[in-house]
């Protein structure tokens, strides 16, 4: 069972408060591990990291964490999991400000999101389960939000400026008509290098080394990760989608859908064959493939592989790119278009400190 943060079990203690952000950091991984290491630099000296915890231990110091190798230490000392000590030690920590930092893709930390901002804690997360999971858990969150901050950034775009914008835009009266492009840093790297020349499966491996992708690659390949995140853009727009109002292509053949990750791992050549028919019968036609994810002004909603001619937008992305065009009721004519490196550790951090700092 995976541990989470049972709030019922802390015990108000009397503190002392002080002014400042205290910080607890859930997941240590790519990018929990990043963070880990921008919490070193100046931009976050103002900071307290509190708390720390992976999957299966944490530290906690209400003064102040200051070790640098505690990514690494984690894996063979700390405490056991314990829920309640986390927030225990923010409590303890007397901050006026307490975040709770979600770098994890855990499905039950983030059900706790709303949870936790009704307690008084900001949530800042780059797990997007919650936002971009079942309607419910979207609504219970709009709710709990008007109580502190939901830090976001990093849900879409790994941090690059799409949630802020389209915020401003609505808060202008502006309203978005469609939605168009390539939500996924890690089918981006794919697709923009795959030209048939190397196995599909190498480029993956390739891309989950750089830390691309999801922790089950198959996030990405069946297009629920990127099916997430149109949720998020079109639920923060108005649009109120349930996720079984989203069309999604999967990439992932039918016969390594059940199978545990390391299985799955193991047989990656098993995508190559049907992707590479794909490639050469695009190629043929003069178009290149793209995983793409549109929603039009009726709310339906489709992400998946797409042929598109060379001359299309999104067959002129580089790297880890992502893009996002949005027409609105007054970007009409032609859409406002937000492109740039759409996942890595360091940008996806980085979109987590900016919520941070952001708070207060
Ligand atoms: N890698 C990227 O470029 C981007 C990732 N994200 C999101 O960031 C999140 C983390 O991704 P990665 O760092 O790549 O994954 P990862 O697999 O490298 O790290 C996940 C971490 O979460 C920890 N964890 C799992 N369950 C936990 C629990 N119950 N309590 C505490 N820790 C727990 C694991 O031990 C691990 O340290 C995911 O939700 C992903 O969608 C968002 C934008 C970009
Ligand atoms: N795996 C994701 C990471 C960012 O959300 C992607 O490939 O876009």
């Amino acid at each position: 069972m995976s541990a989470v943060l049972a709030s019922e079990a802390v015990v108000p203690v009397a503190v002392p408060q002080v002014d400042g952000t205290a910080i607890v950091l859930l997941g240590t991984g790519v990018v929990g591990g990043a963070l880990l290491k921008l919490l070193n630099t100046p931009a976050a000296s103002a900071l307290r990291l509190v708390g720390v915890a992976n999957s299966r231990r944490q530290q906690t110091d209400p003064e102040h964490l200051a070790d640098r190798g505690l990514r690494e230490k984690l894996k063979t000392h700390g405490e056991p999991r314990d829920d309640a000590s986390l927030l225990d030690a923010l409590e303890r920590s007397g901050a006026s400000i307490k975040v709770i930092i979600d770098a994890t893709a855990n499905n039950a930390l983030a059900a706790r999101h709303a949870e936790w901002l009704e307690q008084g804690y900001h949530v800042v997360t780059a797990n997007k389960a919650l936002a971009g999971g079942a309607l419910a858990g979207w609504r219970a969150l709009q709710a709990a939000r008007e109580k502190r901050t939901y830090g976001d950034a990093a849900t879409v775009g790994a941090g690059l400026p799409v949630l802020s914008t389209l915020r401003r835009l609505r808060q202008c009266g502006d309203a978005l008509l469609t939605l168009e492009g390539v939500f996924s840093g890690s089918l981006s790297y794919l697709f923009n290098q795959y030209d048939g020349s190397q196995p599909f499966s190498v480029l993956l491996a390739e891309a989950r080394k750089l830390g691309y992708t999801e922790p089950d690659p198959r996030s990405d390949l069946s297009g629920e990760d990127v099916a997430r995140k149109l949720l998020i853009i079109a639920r923060n727009a108005g649009f109120a989608l349930g996720t079984d109002e989203v069309e999604v292509e999967s990439l992932v053949p039918e016969a390594l859908r059940g199978v545990d990750t390391e299985t799955f791992l193991a047989r990656l050549e098993e995508l190559d064959e049907p992707l590479a028919r794909r490639h050469a019968e695009a190629k043929a036609r003069g178009g290149v493939l793209r995983f793409l994810a549109r929603l039009n002004q009726r709310g339906k909603a489709r992400v998946g592989l797409v042929e598109v001619p060379a001359t299309h937008p999104a067959a002129r992305l580089y790297g880890t790119d992502n893009q996002f065009a949005l027409t609105t009721t007054r970007y009409h004519s032609q859409p406002l278009v937000i492109q740039g490196p759409g996942a890595g550790p360091e940008v996806t951090a980085q979109a987590l400190l900016g919520d941070v700092l952001a708070i207060g």
